[in-house]
């Protein structure tokens, strides 16, 4: 039987999981404390570490995030005490976790356990999702063997994989009418997926300049044809050091299922009972076309458009969910709509000292205007780092305010080989009818949007070498009235940092 977990007065800082938010939450205690111990308690064998951090501007930051052994953590701070276990309980009343039957006891616990692939059918050993360097490299051993596959999803990971993968046709099924709806509007879509469909060099055509109003962005809308203990996420680049090939000799080749989910996945003895017939590779993006497939595949998708394709084996890139689990049981957390532990603007769950930052969190505050949540690394190192602030402003009975970080939201990533650049409420996020849009773009250079309401912008988002960002940022921030200015604001022959300066 378990000893009981003694008196909290006891106890350390404690941190479970080794992914940016764990390791940043860490890191920063031990600054505050270097005299006391602080315990990191991860399943994973390496831990995530932050490098080359570089502040892009106010808001916006760049970094890589770098697989490490946690003996590496230990020696750059040596009260960080790392134990390669995974937290099986929560004993919020008595303040202990228990790992393989040792019981620790925290005077502040921070939960950074991650979250985990939301697969669209567990269990189906041809459904693969994509976390962490194992899962990564399944998929990659699984590709090097296929000749067709199935991307499901319409997020980060499936944006990803359908610019890197080579030799293998994809099938990529999204429930939108665009590409990347997590990020972009149909406008954007559009100017990325000239990159992904068209194999001829592109012609330049002339920059484009447009105002929208909501009603306009409607009609141009018509007018266009988006596992149990797991470890960390993965961190930027991370199919930089795969090759993501599958048996042929091509580059891309990619048909687009639009509008669409899945109704049932057929394993290959089961379909052949069904005497459902599948469809070919489709030639090219309008070929409707409909001829019986005569190849056998290990499963089968049949689509909600009555559409079925044989594939070797299908991506779930379905979005994620917090990994709560272990944590939930005889604790009574406050849980978000999408699984996350409710946090407050301390990063303070429902129960007395215990925080929690990055993907297992779900932020409950009331936020900035112009800040949402998205599990990204970016808020999981911002969350950790403000977490322990917090776990050590209450811990010497004083009080902080809220990081300037979760003023604006600030996402700078890559996407078909563009810089992308997400400010505030880039897709016009909960802004309702009442904003208008401003758009400017050159074909295979790139795509600005500036979203403004009342005549303050509100978001962006920037693709291509725009160099407007730090300019927009400040737009945003300080919500200046720029109605007088149109659509000169958009004008490249004006140069909007003399104006703004
Ligand atoms: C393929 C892929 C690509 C991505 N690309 C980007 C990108 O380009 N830009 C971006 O901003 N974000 C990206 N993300 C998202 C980003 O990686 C995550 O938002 C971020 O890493 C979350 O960090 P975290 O520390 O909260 O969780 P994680 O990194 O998941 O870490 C969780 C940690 O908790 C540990 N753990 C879990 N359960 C327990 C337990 N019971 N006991 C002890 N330890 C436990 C795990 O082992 C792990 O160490 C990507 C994600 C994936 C999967
Ligand atoms: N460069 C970057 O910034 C990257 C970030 N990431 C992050 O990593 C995490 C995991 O990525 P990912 O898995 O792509 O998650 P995302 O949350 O980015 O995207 C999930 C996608 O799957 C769709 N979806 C959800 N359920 C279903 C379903 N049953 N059938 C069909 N489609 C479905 C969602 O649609 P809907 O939105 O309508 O629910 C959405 O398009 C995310 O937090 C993401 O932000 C990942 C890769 C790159």
């Amino acid at each position: 039987m378990e000893a009981p977990c003694s008196s909290p007065t006891a106890g350390k800082f404690v941190v479970v999981g080794g992914g940016i938010a764990g390791v940043t939450c860490a890191e920063q205690l031990a600054i505050n404390f270097p005299s006391e111990d602080i315990l990191l308690i991860t399943a994973s064998p390496v831990i995530k570490a932050v490098t080359n951090f570089k502040q892009v501007s106010e808001v916006l930051e760049e970094f890589d995030v770098e697989e490490q052994p946690s003996t590496m953590l230990e020696n750059r701070f040596p009260n960080i005490k790392v134990m390669e276990s995974g937290v099986k309980q929560l004993k919020s009343k008595e303040h202990c976790v228990l790992e393989d039957g040792h019981q620790h006891i925290y005077k502040k616990l921070c939960l950074c356990a991650g979250a985990k692939p939301k697969l669209i059918c567990e269990g189906n050993p041809y459904v693969l999702g994509i976390r962490d360097t194992d899962s990564a490299q399944e998929f990659q051993k699984q590709l090097t063997k296929a000749k067709r596959i199935m991307i499901i999803g319409n997020g980060g990971i499936a944006l990803e994989l359908v610019y890197e993968i080579e030799g293998c046709e994809v099938i990529w099924v999204i429930k939108d009418k665009a590409i990347g709806n997590t990020f972009f509007d149909a406008g954007a879509a559009e100017f990325l997926t000239s990159k992904l469909i068209d194999e001829k060099p592109e012609a330049k055509i002339a920059q484009k300049r447009t105002r929208y109003t909501t009603e306009g962005r409607k009609k141009e809308a018509q007018a266009r044809a988006n596992a149990g203990n797991v470890g960390s996420a993965l961190g930027p680049d991370w199919h930089e050091g795969l090759d993501l090939k599958g048996t042929k000799e091509f580059s891309h080749k990619i048909h687009i299922e639009t509008m669409c989910e899945v109704k049932k996945i057929y394993l290959q003895e089961e379909f052949r009972i069904s005497e459902k017939k599948s469809l070919t590779f489709p030639r090219d993006h309008h070929d409707q076309s409909v001829t019986t497939d005569k190849e056998i595949w290990p499963v089968y998708v049949e689509l909600t458009n009555e559409k079925i394709y044989g594939c070797d084996f299908i991506v779930s890139a379905t979005g994620v969910t917090p990994n709560t689990e272990p944590f939930l049981c005889g604790n009574n957390f406050d849980v978000g709509e999408d699984g996350g532990l409710k946090v407050d603007d301390h990063m303070h769950t429902s129960l007395p000292d215990i925080y929690a930052a990055g993907d297992i969190c779900t932020a409950a505050w009331h936020p900035s205007p112009v800040w949402q949540q998205m599990r990204l690394w970016t808020q999981a190192r911002q969350m950790g780092w403000y977490a322990a602030k917090c776990m050590a402003a209450a811990s010497v009975g004083e009080s902080i305010d809220m990081d300037f970080s979760f003023e604006l939201f600030a996402h700078v990533t890559k996407f078909f080989n563009y810089k992308v650049v997400l400010l505030g409420k880039y897709n016009a996020q909960g802004l309702g009818s009442n904003h208008e849009l401003l758009l400017r773009c050159t074909k295979g250079q790139e795509y600005i949007k500036a979203v403004l309401q009342n005549g303050r912008m509100m978001g962006a988002v920037l693709i291509g070498e725009t160099d407007l960002e730090e300019t927009f940022e400040n737009l945003i921030l300080n919500q200046m009235n720029l109605s007088a200015y149109g659509e000169d604001l958009l004008d490249p022959n004006i140069d909007i940092e003399d104006y703004f300066d």
